[in-house]
């Protein structure tokens, strides 16, 4: 079925769901629709889209990539994010995610994604779940992954090492 924006989508620009503007929900959900398009998914045929919204209002795509090789194929919010990191996207970057299914209610991202995207999103970040119809839900990073092994819970390497000395003597 063709997206069509749900209710929410229709609020005035200036009423914000998580910070967002409906402009910038309507963007992030047109986009992360437009790149299940871009799926390789010949075995599970499940479609994913993903897109993230940049502080300085880039969005970068991505999409499921499978193998035939079955536990080698990539999620879409892993080819986004990766995509992002390497034009020099970092933690502090993203004002939101997306994902866009063909099912309702709509899916959420699976554990390994939630781990990759937390290197890159603080606890806050929105994350938005299109459904087949283009309706969303949307849950914080926070939400979706408490309590979560960031990228600050590793000590440096000077305290690691200084704590593994104390730990022989
Ligand atoms: O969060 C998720 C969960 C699944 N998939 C993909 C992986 C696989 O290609 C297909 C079925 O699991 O959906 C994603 O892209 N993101
Ligand atoms: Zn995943």
């Amino acid at each position: 079925m063709a997206w069509a924006p749900s209710k929410e989508l229709m609020t005035p620009d200036e009423e914000s769901v998580h910070g967002l503007t409906s402009t910038e929900v309507h963007i992030l959900g047109e986009k992360a629709i437009a790149a299940k398009a871009l799926a390789y998914c010949p075995y599970s045929l499940f479609r994913v889209g993903a897109s993230l919204l940049a502080t300085d209002g880039t969005i970068i795509m991505g999409a499921n990539v499978e193998n035939g090789s079955y536990p080698v194929g990539i999620c879409a919010e892993r080819t986004a994010m990766s995509t992002a990191v390497i034009q020099g996207y970092k933690l502090g970057s993203f004002k939101a995610v997306a994902v866009a299914t063909d099912v309702t209610p709509a899916s959420s991202p699976c554990g390994m994604c939630r781990q990759f995207l937390r290197e890159f999103c603080e606890p806050p970040t929105p994350i938005l779940m299109f459904d087949r119809d283009g309706k969303y839900e949307v849950m914080t990073m926070g939400e979706l992954l408490p309590n979560a092994f960031g990228p600050d819970s590793l000590p440096s390497r000077d305290k690691m090492e200084e704590l593994n000395k104390e730990k022989k003597a």
